[in-house]
Parts: structure tokens; C-alpha cells; sequence
């Protein structure tokens, strides 16, 4: 049985740039991504959002202008855990972007997204991501540079997934 691990990932989009940070280290080390971490017992999982981000890159959200835009699992091949990633978008938020001891921030123009230093499965849902689409997304991994498995689908609404799922 796989144990869930439940994570946040935040984009922060401004006209046609998003800003991704470069990790500095630890999980997914060397790599461009979104914000995030993993939800703590004492906070919701939209205060987990904006406290990762502010720790990662020194930007100021309230929680309630995170849109959930999508749900993503990971699983790797003989590893007991389900990464459980929710991941959030707004455009509305405070401060200016700042380096930090685990991120480098940079905005990105949409067409120069660097995909060749990011996760693989990264180039498979962001066009639905910078399209505005919902999502969910399952990737299996084999390490962490080949995919074995993944599947993506396209959502009406979060809300209507989350519950969905509750009753099975
Ligand atoms: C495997 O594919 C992944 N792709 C993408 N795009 N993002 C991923 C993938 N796997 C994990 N992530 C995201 C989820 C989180 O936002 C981070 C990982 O969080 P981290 O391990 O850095 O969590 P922290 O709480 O910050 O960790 P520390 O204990 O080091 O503070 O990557």
C-alpha cells in the first residue's frame, strides 16, 4: 500500500511570464520549478501554499487568492510513496521576488519555459497549465529521469474532483 505524502506547488503568472524558481537544493535539486513543499500538521493546505512561497521566494499571497488549478500524483517505482501535489496559480500578490537559500526565482516568458531543467512530466501538463485548464495528473517514474507511466485528464472544476473522489 502506498503511503500519501501531501505537497503544495505555486505558479505566480504576470501577463505572459511565470515565475519558476531554480532549486538550490534537496528533492528535485538543480531543477526549475513552481513553489512549494509539504503541508504541515498545523496548517491548511492554501496556508502551506503562501508560507513555501514566501519561504522560497519572499513573495506575499493570501491564501484565498491561490487558485487551485490542478491536482498532480507521483509515484516512483519500488518506493512506497504517493506524492500528493496540489497545485495552485494566482497573479495577484506582494513584493518583489528574492533568492533565497533554496530558490533562485526568474520569470519566464510562456515560450522560453527552460522544460530541458525541469521534471519530465513538467512538459507534459504545463501547456494545459499556462491554456488556464484544470487537471489531474498521474505520473509513475522509473528513478527520476524516465517515465514508465502517466496519464493526464482535463477537469470541469477542482471542486467537483475533490468530491468525486471522496465518495469512492
Ligand atoms: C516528480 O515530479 C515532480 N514534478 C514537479 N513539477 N514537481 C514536483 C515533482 N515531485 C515533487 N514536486 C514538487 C512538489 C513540491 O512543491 C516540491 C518538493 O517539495 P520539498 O521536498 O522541497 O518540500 P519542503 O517541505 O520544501 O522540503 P524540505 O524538507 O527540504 O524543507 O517539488
Amino acid at each position: 500500500m502506498l503511503v500519501k505524502k501531501l505537497f503544495t506547488l505555486v505558479f505566480i503568472r504576470k501577463e505572459d511570464q511565470i515565475l519558476l524558481g531554480f532549486k538550490k537544493r534537496g528533492f528535485g535539486m538543480n531543477k526549475w520549478n513552481g513553489f512549494g513543499g509539504k503541508v504541515e500538521p498545523n496548517e491548511t493546505i492554501l496556508e502551506a501554499a503562501a508560507r513555501e512561497l514566501k519561504e522560497e521566494c519572499c513573495l506575499t499571497v493570501k491564501p484565498g487568492d491561490l487558485k487551485n488549478i490542478a491536482h498532480l500524483e507521483f509515484t516512483f517505482e519500488g518506493e512506497p510513496t504517493l506524492m500528493d501535489v496540489r497545485v495552485f496559480s494566482t497573479s495577484i500578490f506582494e513584493g518583489t521576488p528574492k533568492e533565497t537559500e533554496e530558490m533562485r526565482p526568474k520569470w519566464f516568458r510562456h515560450e522560453d519555459v527552460p522544460f530541458e531543467d525541469m521534471w519530465l512530466d513538467d512538459k507534459l501538463w504545463f501547456p494545459y497549465m499556462l491554456q488556464g485548464k484544470k487537471f489531474f495528473g498521474h505520473f509513475h517514474y522509473e528513478g527520476f529521469d524516465k517515465i514508465l507511466n502517466y496519464k493526464i485528464e482535463e477537469l470541469d472544476s477542482m471542486k467537483a474532483f475533490y468530491e468525486n473522489r471522496k465518495t469512492k
